[in-house]
Parts: structure tokens; sequence; C-alpha cells
């Protein structure tokens, strides 16, 4: 597993490194991720935002369009982007369709036997890349560390963390997420990925991997969480589509693959306030980059509270 060095780019006075290695968790296929080191290391360990881009991205799309590398260069904070599948797994049908397969593995572990022994972008993120980072030397620390996340990478941001905070691990210190896919069970992204990729379905995907779930079964425990959206919605009754200016707004948001108001109905009827999960509501911008760069600054200083209190 040791790694091999792909590329190094000067950023910020710190260093983008991409890497790769073989990935045990993904099946022995190559696994590529981005890291970017920010020059205070070079006086100890650094705290580390994971972000995770979303379906049909890469480790480059965060790293090169997120325009998080200057706020994680001041706050002193390294940028972890993984990748978001296997690649070249070899897998039937993993390159047919743009939603499920490649650049779309969920973050969650397979368990239909089809999938299982690639799709294990769950153990990859969660236990993998902190491992060979960690073997690798590198100047990170591993028990400051805080997650975020873009579509179905936010989907995963929200649901590592609050596994961790059921499981008892607490590995994330908060999340946050852009324009989220919160309750993938009910959503056909969700569906489609669930059906695919777990024998148990959609039941074994609402158990352990959507949000709204999830948030339903934590205990009273502080949790620390910032949602950014694109549309328009209040708890229990989203706005009509035709509220958005044409052309504007989020087609993802529109067509119910994100159901923010049921993660924030489940929160606040959990006893969360919006102190404890902010939910951010920007009309007029798309589901794309450019709205993730216009609050990525915010993220960044927000996991900071986190990372160095
Ligand atoms: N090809 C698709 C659009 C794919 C898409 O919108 N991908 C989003 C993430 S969506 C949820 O995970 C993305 O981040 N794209 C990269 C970008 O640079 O914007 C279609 O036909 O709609």
């Amino acid at each position: 597993m040791s790694l091999e060095t792909v590329s190094v780019t000067k950023s910020f006075d710190g260093h983008l490194t991409k890497y790769k290695f073989k990935s045990t968790a993904l099946g022995g296929v190559y696994a590529k991720f981005n890291l970017f080191i920010p020059a205070n290391a070079a006086a100890g360990k650094v705290p580390v935002l994971v972000f995770l881009a979303g379906l049909e991205c890469s480790e480059d799309t965060g790293a090169q369009k997120g325009a998080f590398i200057g706020p994680a260069a001041k706050e002193g904070i390294a940028l972890l982007f993984p990748d978001t599948s296997p690649r070249g797994a070899g897998v039937e049908g993993e390159d047919d369709d743009w939603q499920f397969g490649t650049g779309a593995g969920f973050y969650l572990n397979a368990t239909n036997p089809k999938w299982a022994k690639h799709y294990n972008m769950l153990t990859h993120v969660t236990v993998e890349l902190p491992q060979v980072i960690e073997a690798a030397g590198l100047p990170v620390d591993f028990t400051r560390q805080s997650i975020t996340g873009h579509s179905m990478g936010g989907h995963g941001s929200l649901t590592l963390y609050l596994s961790s905070l059921l499981g008892g691990s607490k590995q994330y210190r908060s999340a946050s997420a852009f324009a989220p896919i919160c309750n993938p069970s009910k959503c056909p992204w969700g569906e489609t990925a669930f059906k695919g990729y777990l024998a148990g379905g959609i039941a074994e995907g609402q158990d352990l991997y959507d949000a709204t779930e999830l948030v339903k079964k934590l205990p009273k425990t502080p949790v620390h969480i910032l949602i950014d959206y694109v549309g328009c919605f209040v708890i229990g009754a989203v706005l009509p589509v035709d509220h958005f200016v044409q052309g504007t707004g989020d087609k993802h948001y529109k067509n119910g693959q994100l159901l923010p108001d049921n993660f924030l109905k489940a929160a606040r009827d959990q006893g969360y306030d919006e102190v404890q999960v902010r939910v951010r509501d920007h009309e007029g911008y798309d589901h794309g980059y450019y709205f993730i760069s216009t609050f990525g600054a915010d993220h960044v200083h927000f996991h900071a509270n986190f990372l160095k209190a």
C-alpha cells in the first residue's frame, strides 16, 4: 500500500500533491487522491478537512474548482480530496450510467456480491486513506479531522459523520455539505445506488446510509453540521418549482434528488436547533462549483472552529 507521487503543485505557500496506491479496500485497483499540506505543517502535524465530491467527479474536482485551498492555507489545515469510486475495476456495466458505478461510489461498502470486491468507498475514505497517509509519515493529524462534500459527496459527509457519532468513534469533529443528497432512500439517485450496491437494497441503505434516518437515531449527543442549499424550502413544505427564475436554482433539487427539508425536519424533531444543525438557503445559485466556491471559505472557517479547538 505504499504511496507513489503523481504530481506536486505549489499553492498558497503549501503544496497540493496527487498520490496513487494499490487500494486493498477497492479490490486492488489503483486509487488516486489529492492532499494539500499547508506551509505551517513544517512546524508539526496539522488537522485535516476531507472533501467528498459528487457524481461524475474525481479527486481533482474539489481541489481545482472548490476554492478551498486559500482558506485552508490561512487556517493551517490540510485538505484531503479522495476519488468518488474505484476506477477500472472491470465490473460489468460499471461505465454504462453516470449515476451508478464509476464516479458514483456513494461512499458506502457494497454488499451485493457483484460490487462488493471493489465498491467500498466507505472503508477507503474512513480507514484506508488515513492509514496510508500516516504510514507515509505525512504531517497530518487524523485525530483532528472534519468532513465536507457536495451532492453525493454531501450525502457522504453527513452519513460518515452521523455514523461515526452513532458508532461512538467520533472520527469527525464536524460535518458540512453543499447541496447534499439528504434522504437517499427516497430519491432516484439513492434508490439506484442502494438497489445496485446493497444485497439488502433500499432497506439496507435506509438503515445504514441515509442521513435523514441516521439523525433520527442520534441520542442527544452534540452535533456540528453546516449545510448550504440552493433552493427555497421551509420545513415540511417545498415551494413549487416555478418559484425559481428560469435558468437559476438547482435542477437536482427541483427533481427531488436532494430532499433537504426531510433532513431538516428530522433534525429539528430530534431537538437539534439552528446552532447545531445550520441550514442556509441561497436562492438563484445552481448546483455547480460556482456555488461551492462562493461559500467554500465559510465551510473551512466553520470546521476550523472545531479542528483548532
Ligand atoms: N451529467 C449530469 C450532471 C452531473 C453533475 O451534475 N455532477 C455534479 C454532482 S451531482 C451529485 O452528486 C458535479 O459536481 N459535477 C461537476 C461539476 O463540475 O459541476 C447530468 O447530465 O445532469
